[in-house]
């Protein structure tokens, strides 16, 4: 085979399939290559007009068909499938070539996969993509890491097929190696933390107040009308207005609640905990879907009958209103603190990995073809930009007014919540973290005092600089310094 295209997708499911498709749209000769050919054959006969593809066989057919230096981007199962492909096609390509890995990857998997391919004089970029199937083939928000050099060769490709935000494509060169998958994976948190809000949101109306889905689909529309305009607002509303077709009531009703993952959100929390940077909400997120699938768990609690309020609140039509409305300001405030915990933990870990990462620039690429795409991540960028938010999202103007306008709400909701027995863990865990970042002491002096206690691992004094001891166990309690 004669070499023709000028980048290639290996693994053509639904999102390396729209990809390819998406490349081929904007005048990419596209070479196409998936384990099984049936897939192949299928993207072919339904697309295979779109636009100029070489589809290949086998995996050195597919090599052979790109143009040198060879840029093949891998969209296959995350995980060891990853690793396969990328050795397969560092066996048959050259120095010089670009294997990109689009896939969801852990991000030291990427970091150590850049350092062997590198090794061997190609070079590896780790790419996050977002969007789903749509944003692949429509225009996708793309956060790709790996050297500035492959950066040159990838942009203008990358850019014309990258969703488009105010004109601007979603996507940038994050950092060095493994920058572009950790920023898709803590998009990814931020995708968890923004769901369960809604859905505790929903669960408020829907069981507090005894609205019908429809109804709160109503209630999500007007929402999707104000700040939180976004996209998972947008198909909140679609899917609670969804009618099964089989028995006529509300789909949502008959789907079991059993909440999946596929393990982005655990990595978040798991990198959040090593790099000891609190991301409360998104953790909440990540535990309310585990509790949610905890079936035998659950189950047995019900056989347990525990006493306690049954979730309803007492509340006449003109109070049913307000209450609806201090959800959406609780919802937008905790929305704000899971964004502030996210890029926290970006610029934490910016500063471990030596990765110089631009977060206004994240931001924008954000605005466009993601999951978490959402029109306050215009003032988010903007807070960046200027340098008000360097230290924490919350307190940068716009947004520390936003919290303070939402605060007495937030404060009602979570009350309210716990009163009538109804868990918000992402809301009260987010309010959580606003009053302790707000508190002038925290109880953390008595649990210093405590380690202390049974460990002598020391304290600082308020009063004078260096580390003491007290002699607990002696009669007199001394202190030492130590
Ligand atoms: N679905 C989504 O919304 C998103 C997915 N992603 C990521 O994109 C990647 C692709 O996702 P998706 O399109 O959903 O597909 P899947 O994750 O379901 O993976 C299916 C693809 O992987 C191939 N594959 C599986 N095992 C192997 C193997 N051992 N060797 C070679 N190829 C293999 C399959 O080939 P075959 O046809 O032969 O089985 C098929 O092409 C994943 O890493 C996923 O995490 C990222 C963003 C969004
Ligand atoms: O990366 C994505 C979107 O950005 C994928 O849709 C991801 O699979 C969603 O995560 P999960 O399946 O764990 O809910």
């Amino acid at each position: 085979m004669s070499a023709e295209a000028n980048v290639g997708v290996v693994g053509l499911a639904a999102m390396g399939g729209s990809l390819a498709r998406n490349l081929a749209h904007h005048g990419n000769k596209v070479a196409v290559f998936n384990r099984s050919y049936g897939r192949t054959e299928k993207l072919m006969n339904e697309h295979g007009t779109e636009g100029e593809f070489y589809p290949a066989k086998t995996l050195e057919e597919f090599v052979d068909s790109l143009v040198k230096p060879r840029t093949a981007i891998i969209m296959v199962k995350a995980g060891e499938p990853t690793d396969a492909m990328i050795n397969a096609l560092a066996d048959l390509m050259e120095p010089g070539d670009i294997i990109v890995d689009a896939g969801n990857a852990y991000f030291p998997d990427t970091i150590r996969r850049e350092k062997e391919i590198s090794a061997r004089g190609l070079h590896f970029v780790g790419c996050g993509v977002s969007g789903g199937e749509e944003g692949a083939l429509l225009g996708p928000s793309m956060m790709p890491g790996g050297s500035e050099e492959s950066w040159k060769t990838l942009k203008p490709i990358f850019e014309s097929i990258a969703a488009k935000a105010e004109g601007e494509p979603c996507v940038t060169h994050i950092g060095l190696n493994g920058a572009g998958h950790f920023v898709k994976m803590v998009h990814n948190g931020i995708e968890y933390s923004d769901m369960q809000l809604i859905a505790e949101s929903y669960d408020l109306m829907r069981r507090g107040l005894g609205m019908t889905p429809a109804e709160i689909g109503d209630v999500f529309e007007e929402w999707n009308k104000t700040e939180l305009d976004s996209y998972l607002i947008e198909i909140t509303a679609e899917v609670l207005h969804q009618v099964d077709k089989k028995t006529g009531k509300p789909l949502v009703d008959l789907i079991v609640d059993h909440a999946g993952m596929k393990g982005t959100g655990t990595w978040t929390v798991q990198t959040a905990l090593s790099l000891a940077v609190p991301v409360t909400g998104i953790a909440e997120a990540v535990f309310a879907r585990g509790l949610s699938s905890e079936a035998d768990l659950r189950e047995e609690a019900q056989k347990q009958g525990f006493a306690g309020p049954n979730g309803e609140l007492d509340l006449n039509d003109e109070e049913k209103k307000a209450f609806i409305e201090d959800i959406r300001q609780a919802l937008y405030a905790s929305k704000i603190v899971a964004y502030a915990q996210g890029f926290n933990e970006i610029t934490t870990a910016a500063k471990e990995y030596d990765w110089d990462i631009d977060l206004a620039a994240v931001a924008r690429i954000w605005r466009g073809g993601c999951i978490i795409r959402a029109k306050f991540l215009n003032r988010i960028s903007e807070a960046f930009e200027s340098g008000e938010a360097n230290v924490s999202l919350l307190f940068a103007p716009y947004f520390k007014n936003a919290i303070e306008a939402a605060e007495c709400s937030w404060r009602n909701v979570v009350a309210e919540a716990a009163r009538n027995g109804l868990p918000t863990p992402a809301f009260a865990s987010s309010l959580s973290y606003f009053d302790g970042l707000r508190s002038k002491r925290l109880p953390a002096a008595l649990i210093q005092g405590q380690r202390d206690y049974f460990g002598a691992h020391t304290y600082q004094r308020v009063d004078q600089p260096g580390a003491f001891h007290t002699l607990w166990a002696t009669e007199e309690r001394n202190e030492i310094e130590a």
